[in-house]
């Protein structure tokens, strides 16, 4: 299997390297190129045993799968590389936020199978979510389904609820991540310094998702659990719910599923 990455940055070395830790492709399967990032993609290629090249003929050659890896906004000058090249048996794979599978056809000039990906970077930890859709004439479902579960989970959608995939769990985990920095940042207003309160943070989502994976519990369980009847918890929470907490992740949510609406209608 020949697998080649247009674009070796967040998405694309977080799905290389899931891919290649779990076994499920060996390195010199793997052929990355890049715009920019020469240096990284130099560092891949001695540390992991990846192929570089900037050649498209010597990259397509033969290629199975071509990932598309680039923002949306440097997919016309990827398609100009690829256009020339791309044989009739290589299936395309977007991670593109926002780009449609009309739009990746109309700009390679092919009829070749195409697939929408929506992964994020939890890939490298082997915990991506990530949404597929396909084209009408793509073969071999199974096939790209076990390759991306080599890095977490898939849900095959209709593509119009790829917006939707991409502000949930695309664009989620940054979600989360943020809210952990207010966290760290709420806990030096209360009087930590900042080693405590990264070091307080981090062992509490650590822990936070741990009991996540191996609990059985719903959220709401977890949450019951650690809630005494007007005790120090239930104060908080109603802090919460009375700053809106639930208003404020639904408005995150519509902003991020808008945007990749709008991304895809640049492309019309
Ligand atoms: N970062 C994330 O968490 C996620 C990103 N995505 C999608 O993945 C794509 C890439 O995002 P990131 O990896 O974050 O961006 P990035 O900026 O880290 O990487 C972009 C890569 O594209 C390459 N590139 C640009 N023009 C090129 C060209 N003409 N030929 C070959 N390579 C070219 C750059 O050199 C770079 O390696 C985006 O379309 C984004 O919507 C999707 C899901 C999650
Ligand atoms: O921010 C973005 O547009 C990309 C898509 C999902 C995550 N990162």
């Amino acid at each position: 299997m020949k697998i080649v990455f247009y674009g070796a940055g967040n998405m694309a070395s977080a799905i290389f390297i899931g891919m290649i830790e779990n076994n499920v492709v060996k390195p010199d399967q793997i052929y990355l190129t890049s715009r920019s990032q020469q240096e990284k993609i130099m560092f891949f290629k001695e540390n992991l045993g990846v192929n570089v090249s900037y050649d498209d003929a010597e990259l397509l050659d033969g290629a199975d799968y071509v990932i598309l890896a680039s923002k949306p906004q440097s997919f016309p000058d990827v398609a100009k590389r690829i256009r020339p090249h791309l044989e009739e048996k290589t299936k395309i794979v977007s991670v593109m936020a926002g780009t449609q599978i009309k739009t990746i056809r109309r700009e390679l000039k092919t009829e070749n199978p195409i697939a929408r990906l929506m992964p994020n970077t939890n890939a490298m930890v082997q915990h991506s979510v990530s949404g597929i859709s396909y084209s009408e004439n793509f073969p071999d479902k199974d096939e790209l389904v076990e390759l991306m579960e080599s890095f977490g989970t898939t849900v095959v959608v209709e593509e119009d609820v790829m917006h939707n995939i991409t502000a949930a769990t695309g664009s989620g985990s940054a979600f989360l991540y943020y809210i952990y920095e207010k966290y760290a940042e709420s806990l030096m207003e209360l009087g930590f310094d900042e080693e405590e309160a990264l070091f307080l943070t981090r062992n509490l989502v650590i822990g936070a998702g741990k009991m996540v994976e191996d609990s059985e519990l719903p959220f709401s369980q977890l949450r019951k659990n650690i809630t005494s009847k007007h005790g120090t918890t239930e104060a908080g929470l109603n802090a919460l719910d009375g700053e809106g907490i639930k208003e404020i992740l639904t408005a995150t949510l519509n902003a991020a599923a808008n945007r990749s609406e709008e991304l895809s209608q640049d492309d019309e």
